[in-house]
């Protein structure tokens, strides 16, 4: 039976390099973000988000985390502007979290971890499909939006009250006409750099932008995070939290910001 990774002390971020070599790479992510090291790029575009609630089809617990599925036949749910050329299409979002408020992100800012990260995803359109655009270096897109404690999020709440559907690893249920904009700052300002998929194969063909203003989440929220499992049905229960990969080398890249 295929070990498989995870998040565990036998299978977790610092054994994935066994069997994903490219761990070690030129451009791992996630990183720590350091403002006042980011250059203030001008040529930055704004970021445009264009989706259809129409297009969000389902919930799916992987066992790493859960997430949210779309269709994406079409340029309905759409990236365009920011640091990328031509348009990228929203494929998916999920979360990493931690099992205590003090972590959780997989981004660090200054250092600082968040409870709790979100990531859209998305893939370039000048491929046919998520999976041949996957492991292109242009190939991904996620918007990563940070999660700090404070009042209750009304619109996350959605999230969570399909959670007793998915409560195991396996488990699925329909989750039509959810839009995700209401899961965003108010603010899109943006840090970007060139980076890679943050759990196996940590392909690196993902072009970063991380919000700088995160959304709020309750501590009642985050427990509810944390009753989600790693484990399937029959299987011994283990709560899903610290599902997050530590700051990797930031090895010369440049991190650009898209305001002063
Ligand atoms: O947001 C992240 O954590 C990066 C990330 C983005 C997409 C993603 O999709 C799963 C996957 C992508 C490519 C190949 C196999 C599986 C997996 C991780
Ligand atoms: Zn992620």
């Amino acid at each position: 039976m295929s070990h498989g990774w995870g998040y565990g002390p036998s299978n977790g971020p610092d054994k994935w390099e066994i069997e994903y070599p490219i761990a070690n790479g030129p451009r791992q992510s996630p990183i720590d973000i350091i403002p006042r090291e980011a250059q203030f790029d001008s040529s930055l575009k704004a970021l445009k988000l264009r989706y259809d609630p129409s297009n969000s089809t389902g919930i799916l617990n992987n066992g790493h985390s859960f997430q949210v599925d779309f269709t994406d036949d079409k340029d309905s749910s759409t990236l365009t502007g920011g640091p990328i050329t031509g348009t990228y299409r929203l494929r998916q979002f999920h979360f990493h979290w931690g099992g205590s408020d003090e972590r959780g992100s997989e981004h660090t800012v200054n250092g600082i971890k968040f409870p709790c990260e979100l990531h859209l995803v998305h893939w370039n359109t000048k491929y046919p499909s998520f999976g041949e655009a996957a492991p292109q270096p242009d190939g991904l897109a996620v918007v990563g939006v940070f999660l700090k404690i404070g009042a209750a999020n009304p619109r996350l709440q959605k999230v969570l009250d399909a959670f007793e559907a998915i409560r195991s690893k396996g488990k699925q249920t329909t989750f039509p006409g959810f839009d995700p904009k209401t899961l965003l700052p108010g603010s899109l300002d943006y840090w970007t750099y060139d980076g890679s998929l943050t759990t196996p194969p940590l392909l690196e063909s993902v072009t970063w932008i991380v919000l700088r203003d995160p959304i709020s989440v309750s501590p009642a929220q985050m427990a509810m995070f944390r009753s989600l499992m790693f484990s399937g049905d029959g299987e011994a229960p283990c709560c899903m939290v610290d599902n997050y990969r530590p700051p990797q080398p930031l090895k010369g890249r440049a991190v650009r910001a898209s305001f002063k």
